[in-house]
């Protein structure tokens, strides 16, 4: 069966339409015509594989990575970068659009803004841990699979951390440990992550089933890697759910102070393994200095940063505010705030540990009005009640940092009902070569609301 490719979507796998049917077909690319397999068959949809690609995308090139083909980390190398740009931009129209039901017409959905140099980006990994021929290997998910790959180099990450990973599993071969396999739960040692700041300290994480008896050897493990490629703190977590959660609840601190240093935008702050903070420092800059430009302060704001983190936008903004409030679920992300805000000496913002579902609802019923709101949730996007908290406190600006354009797009929807009218899009590429974008929509309240 011959497809046109028409678009990409969330997965990064080329779309097309035949017959009333769409078919998803990883690695082809828009504009290519393909000759297909069906691997996999529903009532309105299929997934295909390609068996002959007929024409090529003149944008079409040789991925950098040996692994590309069956590592589930980069769906887009095969894409030129600065054609992934133009492919995420259609991405995040179609989803408006599609989703929305915005008009774009009225909303502007910039260029988006890629980086110069689109490789070692990532300040963080996670590895998954396998055994091959008898020894430890470090690695990721196969594309679409079950497997660990053991990779050697990854592309994404800086030399350091590469060297890093390559020495920890050098060191985890010399201790009697066992990997974790999720799909029978038996093992230990479940995920080695890694973090590294602008900064240059290294934060090494050793999740691992609970048990005691592995203290010994991971305190021993500990003391070898301090001082190696700039690590200055090793973090246990402790991990017994049977599910693919990365981390457990409990950490205990085996070597430096538990936390790691990062410096945005001329603003400290203290990051702990258990912490959110956005995994590309280049393009992080971009994305504030875009959420700034859309809060537009002058000095004398209230501003709401919901879903926080261990508040960095919250801080940044409280430069040129009144007051910030920030709310976040996870009680140790809003400890690392309030310290952040000290080492900043910032002391008109203020921070809540709660669902923003729960807070911002208090915070309306008790009269409490923001000039300009904040949201940076999670892929889930924002609940409604707190949606409808948020446009409660009337708000002259929202600002929705986004890292899912499917909620996003339903959220502006409801915020329009709302009496929000989003103004423009600027989406930012956190992370090349993968089919991920992340926005930020300036939206403002309509003038009858
Ligand atoms: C995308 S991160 C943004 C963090 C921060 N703004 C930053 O840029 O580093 C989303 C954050 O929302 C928090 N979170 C998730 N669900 C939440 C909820 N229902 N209420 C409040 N915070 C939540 C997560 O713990 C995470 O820190």
């Amino acid at each position: 069966m011959k497809l046109i490719i028409t678009d990409i979507n969330h997965q990064g796998e080329g779309v097309g339409r035949l017959a009333g049917k769409v078919y998803f077909v990883p690695g082809a690319l828009p504009g290519e015509e393909v000759e297909i397999e069906v691997t996999e068959e529903k009532k309105s949809w299929a997934r295909a594989r390609i068996i002959n690609l007929h024409v090529p995308s003149a944008e079409r090139c040789q991925p950098h990575c040996p692994y590309f083909e069956q590592c589930g980390g980069c769906q887009l190398q095969q894409l030129a970068y600065s054609a992934q740009l133009a492919v995420k931009r259609e991405l995040v129209q179609n989803t408006l659009k599609r989703i929305g039901k915005l008009d774009l017409g009225k909303v502007e959905v910039r260029s988006v803004l890629g980086m110069v140099e689109p490789w070692q980006y990532r300040n963080k990994v996670v590895w998954h841990v396998t055994k091959v021929n008898r020894r430890l290997r470090l690695g990721f998910f196969q594309r679409g699979g079950q497997q660990i790959i053991p990779i050697d180099y990854c592309l994404l990450l800086p030399l350091r951390l590469n060297q890093l990973k390559n020495k920890i599993e050098h060191l985890l071969n010399e201790i009697n440990i066992l990997p974790y396999d999720w799909r029978n739960h038996t093992g230990q040692l479940r995920h080695i992550i890694l973090r590294q700041t602008v900064t240059g300290q290294v934060m090494v994480g050793l999740v691992t089933v609970p048990e005691v008896s592995l203290k010994r050897r991971l305190m021993e493990l500990a003391s070898k890697l301090l001082g190696e490629e700039g690590v200055t703190t090793v973090v246990w977590n402790i991990n017994q759910q049977k599910t693919r959660e990365i981390l457990g609840r409990e950490n205990q601190t085996l070597a430096g102070p538990g936390f790691i240093e990062e410096e945005i935008l001329g603003l400290k702050f203290q990051v702990s393994l258990a912490a959110f903070l956005q995994v590309n420092p280049r393009q992080t800059e971009v994305l504030y200095q875009q959420a700034a430009g859309a809060a537009a302060l002058s000095g004398g704001e209230k501003v709401i940063d919901a879903y926080c983190g261990v508040g960095s936008i919250a801080l940044l903004m409280a430069r040129q505010a009144a007051e910030v409030r920030g709310v976040e679920v996870v009680a140790e992300a809003i400890a690392a705030a309030r310290v952040n805000a000290t080492i900043n000496r910032i002391t008109n913002a203020s921070f809540r540990v709660g669902l923003a579902e729960k807070i911002l609802p208090e915070w309306e019923r008790e009269g409490y009005r923001a000039q300009v709101i904040v949201v940076d949730p999670p892929r889930a996007g924002v609940e409604l009640p707190a949606l409808q908290a948020m446009a409660g406190m009337k708000p002259e600006r929202i600002v929705y940092v986004a890292c899912d354009v499917a909620t996003l797009a339903r959220d502006l929807a409801r915020l329009q009902e709302l009496g929000y009218e989003p103004k423009w899009v600027q989406p930012v590429d956190m992370f090349p070569h993968t089919a991920h974008v992340e926005c930020c929509c300036c939206l403002k309240r309509k003038k009858w609301s």
